[in-house]
């Protein structure tokens, strides 16, 4: 089996050509609060908004973006890891122009690989000749190497909460190891399900007032996703909700929280550690120096 290492040396850096890539992990701790819905519904918002975006599902062994959009992948994570194909093969055209790679589900070696097989993953998927802007990576529940690593290579961090004692608590512990064991100093938290706008805040206050206190990490509210209906029938229908009800009250806050994330300031240079397209950003700065 090539390990993601080996892909990355023998592809061409040919996407040095192109501009830095946002890239945006999306995290929970908890399973089930939402981690999957936003990660779709921000990437499609995103892309309606013209930003050329890529969307990565790194719930290894348990991956179900494809099945949210309603696309079947020939290919996938798992098929590269077996040699059995390259990565550009998995790469699919989903809804609004979005380009998905796919993980697989209920392959368990996909949920054991090693930390070395996580950083050659992030390489790999540096090395995708895609002319993207922004990447939206879906992450694991828990806190196994697999989710540090590809938070630790991301720009940003979303963490998203809802209304239960363990997503908070959860997102407490994810948030400390992702300070504490890789370096990330700013989380952006997103409250999901939420009954009304000011639960939201309230989440992020519990959150924030512990992390304050024992950690050295800065917290920014994103805003809230509101329980919503629509969202569910979105679901059944194998549906992003931003596409099947664009005007539902889940739909506008998702593109109110893509229209801020827009705006948040890209990283000077690169941060010393693992980092998705690396390569792109170290090549912009000669780039425009030359134009
Ligand atoms: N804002 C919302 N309003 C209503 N229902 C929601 C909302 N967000 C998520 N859900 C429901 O919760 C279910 C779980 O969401 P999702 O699969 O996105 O969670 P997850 O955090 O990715 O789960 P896991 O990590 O366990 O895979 C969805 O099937 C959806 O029906």
């Amino acid at each position: 089996m090539p390990s993601p290492d080996a892909i990355a040396s023998t592809e061409t850096p040919r996407n040095a050509s192109h501009k830095p890539v946002r890239v945006i992990a999306v995290a929970s701790g908890k399973g089930g609060v939402g981690k999957t819905s936003v990660s779709v519904n921000l990437s499609l918002a995103l892309a309606n908004a013209g930003q050329r975006t890529l969307l990565l599902d790194t719930d290894l062994g348990l991956a179900n973006v494809d099945v949210m959009l309603g696309l079947s992948p020939r290919f996938t994570l798992a098929d590269v890891m077996a040699g059995r194909c390259e990565l550009a093969d998995t790469v699919l055209e989903g809804p609004g122009g979005l380009w998905v790679v796919p993980s697989a589900s209920g392959k368990r070696h996909m949920a054991e690989l090693s930390a070395r097989e996580h950083v050659g993953l992030v390489h790999a998927i540096s090395q995708l000749d895609l002319p993207i802007d922004a990447m939206v990576v879906d992450t694991a529940a828990g806190i196994a190497d697999g989710v540090l690593t590809f938070c630790q290579a991301a720009q940003d961090v979303i963490v998203v909460v809802c209304d239960e004692p363990a997503s908070v608590t959860d997102a407490y512990a994810l948030i400390k190891v992702l300070s504490r064991e890789r370096g990330v100093n700013r989380v952006q938290v997103l409250s999901n399900q939420v009954a009304h706008p000011a639960e939201g805040r309230q989440l992020f206050d519990k959150l924030e007032r512990v992390t304050s206190r024992f950690l050295d990490v800065t917290l920014s509210y994103l805003g809230a996703i509101p329980r919503d209906e629509w969202l569910r029938r979105a679901v059944q229908r194998q549906e992003a909700v931003v596409e099947a009800f664009p005007s539902s009250p889940s739909a506008l806050a998702f593109r109110e929280i893509a229209r801020r994330a827009s705006q948040w300031q890209a990283p000077a240079g690169p941060r010393g550690h693992v980092e998705f397209f690396l390569e792109r950003l170290v090549s912009a700065p000669a780039r425009s120096a030359a134009a």
